[in-house]
Formats: C-alpha cells, structure tokens, sequence
C-alpha cells in the first residue's frame, strides 16, 4: 500500500462520490467526501489530504474556481478532476490551473483509476507535502461563530500582505496566525516572537540576530527569527511592546526585505510574511507618540479584528467541548458532558482572559470533577486576583459588575439562584454586591 493515504472528494453527485470512495478504499486509502466545494475550503485543512478529486460542475462554486483556491491551500499535492464525457475542454482548462490529470464520469475502468491515483501519488515528493508542524484546533472550532474571518484569510493567506490581529488576549490571536501560515502553503517555518514576554533590551538582537562581537556576552554569531522565518511566516505577538528604536527598525525590514544583524554589515534579504498582533489601541498610542505612525500605516494593511469570546456566545459550547475532549483524552479519561448549569454559566460569563481562561477553567473544573456530568465552578475571586495589577482590571471589573447585574435580571432578584448561574458561592455573590454598591437591587 502506498505511503500516502488521505484522499478528499469533493463532489455534490453522491453516488457517485461513493463509488470513487469505495474503489479508493479497497485501494487501502482513507477517503473524505465533501459535496459542498464551500464546506470542503474550511474542512480540507484538518484533513490535509495528499490528494484532490474534485467535479469540475457543482452547484456553489465552480470546480475551476475550487480548485484555485484549493491548490492555493495545498500547493503540492495532487488535484484530479472529474469530467463528463463529452467536456474533455473544460478539463483541459483545469490542467492548465494546476490540475494533474482527469477522470471521465462515468468511469471507464476502477483498475484505471486506482492506477491513476497510485502514479500521481508516487511522483509527489514525500518532502513536498506539508505535515502540520503544531497543535492548532481544527478550523471548524477555530473560526467557530467567526466564519467571516476565515472567508477573509482564506483571500489573503497566500499573499505577501501583512496582516494584523487585533484582539483580547486569549482571543486566539496566535493559533489563527498559524492558521494563516498554513493556509499560505509557504514552505519556510512559522516562527513566532512575543515582544511582551522577552526583556526590551533583547527584542532587537532576537529579531536581527547578532555577529560575534556586536556586545559583551556576543561570542559567537546568531541568527535572528526574521533569519529563521526565511520563506516561512514571523509572527510578531505584542507588537506595541517594541520600543521607537526597534520600530524603525522593523519598518525598513517591511519596506526593504532587507535588514543586517546587530554589530554586521552585510545586507541580509528575507522572504519572512509578516503577521503582527497586539491588545492595544495602536492608532491611540500613535497619538500618544509611543507608536510610529509610518510603522502603523505599514502594518495596517489587512486588519483583522478577533472578538472577545463573549461576543462569541453561540460558539462557546461547541468550544468548550472541544476543549473537554482534548483535556480528557491529555488525562487518560472519558469527556464529561457539561451539566444544563454548567452550559448556562459558561454563556453568561464574561471571560475577560477568552479562550485561554476557558481552558484553564475546564482544566481545573476536569481535574476535581466527580460526577458523570461536569458541573463548572468560576472561582471568581481567583480570576480577580489574576488580573488585578493588569490594565484591564478596570474592564474586568465592569464585565463582572455586569454578569451580576445580569444574573441577578433572570433570577428576578433570586440571589441563591444568580450566585449558581454565576459559578460563585452566595458568599461571595454578596460581597460582590457590597463592591459593587449594587445593595439597592
Ligand atoms: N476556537 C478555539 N477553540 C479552542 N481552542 C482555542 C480556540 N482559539 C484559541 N484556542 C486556544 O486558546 C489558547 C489561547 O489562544 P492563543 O494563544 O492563540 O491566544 P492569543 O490571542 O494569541 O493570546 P495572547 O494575546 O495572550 O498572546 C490556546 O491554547 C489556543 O490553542
């Protein structure tokens, strides 16, 4: 049996569709069947299949336009389109877009066919075909209740455009960043940066590299990550972290493709796309003389804006379901289902950290689990207490004012029952009346 495996068909004719997965599947492949050219653009990803077949008629999107965007995602592998007899044209059409080879419906021999499969996949270089290099959710709970995101990445991932993600932390600023970086089909690597987390002194001689010699401590040469993104993708995280100095920097990188390690001479010229993020209001630091307006306009070109995860309301149970099920399997034990309270709190809360609290809170609520279903507690006093020195605790502290005054609406006062929608205990609930001055409710 061959060494490559995953095939996709992507075909609105079912039984057809069939017949091709059940000759595939004697052939010993595993085979996916799509019949909506559209739904096949967001689920491909996951699959990452080795091979295309795909009709070249289908109601929602025409085969040769599927197969530009496809081939954009999956540069190496092979594409087969299907034919009817008698519009061999339009075949050769899609040949000229990058499609492999053509099959006619109906088929004239499944030994043919098989045949067909196995010679194409053994021509493709095993090296060619791109395993994903990191764990990110499948596309389909990553860009859960932000389809319109992945509409707007699925247009610019394979250009050189930089792309800037504005959101929360913990909204997945990173994970769509490399989300992108697949979707390029650039062959470099996916290199990331958080200018947040990495002393200021160290931002540039991590970005730019450094010669032997360029300061105390340089005893020999390193390359930077925009050496180490070459032909890849440098995802800048954090990016209002970086100081005048290193912007001006960056911005010559963007301009030119050209920088030089700290203390060389010599112009190094790289290929790296550029993704950057940041938490900030950019165009308010411009104002503020902490960010270069030059830089900022450079950057700016292909917004993306990621909501908070409470304005994702309709995605967080298929979310944190995910998440339940990734944990148990990492746990060695059997998903729990979220108990009807737990699915409650989990919508109404505001989750000032998004995602990332999402998860920390289904650890720590998996871990001391004990019943057959899962029932969440929010601890809310702790995630005060996380939060507390950051910039956000202002916002934080409204979001949680808010979800009491909320539980408190739909328990129509009922401070027992607001305290188990909120994930507290009543204890705490009436302290957080107290903070708040909410008494007169
Ligand atoms: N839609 C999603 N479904 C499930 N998990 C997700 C989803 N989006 C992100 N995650 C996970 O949530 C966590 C936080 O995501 P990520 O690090 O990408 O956020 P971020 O916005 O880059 O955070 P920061 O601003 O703090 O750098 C990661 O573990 C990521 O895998």
């Amino acid at each position: 049996m061959s060494n490559y495996s995953r095939i996709a068909i992507v075909e609105d004719d079912n039984s057809f569709a069939l017949f091709l997965k059940t000759i595939l599947e004697e052939g010993g492949y595993k085979v996916e069947i799509y019949d909506d050219p559209e739904i096949a653009l967001k689920k491909l990803p996951d699959f990452n299949p080795q091979l295309v077949i795909t009709d070249l008629k289908m109601p929602k999107m025409d085969g040769i336009a599927f197969l530009e965007k496809a081939k954009n995602i999956f540069p190496n592998i092979p594409f087969i389109v299907i034919t009817a007899y008698g519009t061999i044209p339009s075949a050769v059409e899609a040949m000229k877009k990058g499609a492999a080879d053509y099959i006619t419906k109906p088929l004239s021999s499944p030994e043919d066919f098989l045949f067909l499969i196995e010679k194409l996949l053994s021509t493709t270089k095993k090296t060619e075909i791109i395993e994903k290099p990191f764990e990110i959710p499948p596309f389909e709970i990553l860009f859960a209740g932000i389809e319109d995101i992945y509409e707007k990445i699925l247009q610019v991932a394979s250009t050189e455009t930089t792309v800037i993600l504005y959101g929360e932390t913990g909204t997945g600023k990173s994970a769509i960043a490399k989300a992108i970086h697949l979707l390029s089909g650039r062959k470099g690597n996916f290199v990331e940066i958080n200018c947040a987390a990495i002393p200021e002194t160290l931002i540039e001689s991590e970005l730019f590299g450094y010669e032997k010699g360029a300061f105390t401590g340089a005893i020999k040469s390193k390359s930077g990550k925009i050496e180490m993104a070459k032909d890849g993708t440098l995802f800048l995280d954090e990016i209002a972290e970086m100081n005048l100095t290193i912007q001006a920097k960056l911005l010559r990188v963007l301009q030119d493709k050209t920088f030089e390690r700290l203390g060389g001479l010599t112009p190094i010229k790289t290929n790296a796309r550029f993704i950057v993020a940041t938490n900030k209001d950019l165009l308010e630091l411009v104002k503020q003389g902490k960010f270069r307006e030059d830089l900022y306009f450079r950057i700016n070109v292909f917004p993306i804006i990621i909501p908070p995860l409470r304005e994702r309301k309709e995605a967080i149970l298929k979310i944190a379901e995910y998440i339940i099920n990734k944990l148990s399997q990492k746990m060695g034990k059997e998903p729990l289902k979220l108990s009807k309270k737990s699915k409650e709190i989990l919508k109404n809360y505001p989750w000032p950290g998004n995602i990332r609290e999402l998860e920390n809170i289904l650890e720590r609520n998996l871990i001391l689990a004990k019943g057959k279903e899962l029932d969440i507690e929010l601890e809310f006093i702790d995630i005060k207490r996380v939060y507390e020195d950051k910039e956000i605790s202002g916002s934080l502290k409204e979001m949680e004012k808010k979800a009491i005054l909320e539980a408190l609406k739909k328990t129509g006062g009922n401070k027992k029952k607001a305290a188990e929608l909120l994930g507290i205990s009543l204890r705490t609930l009436y302290y957080k009346i107290k903070e708040y001055n909410l008494e007169a409710l």
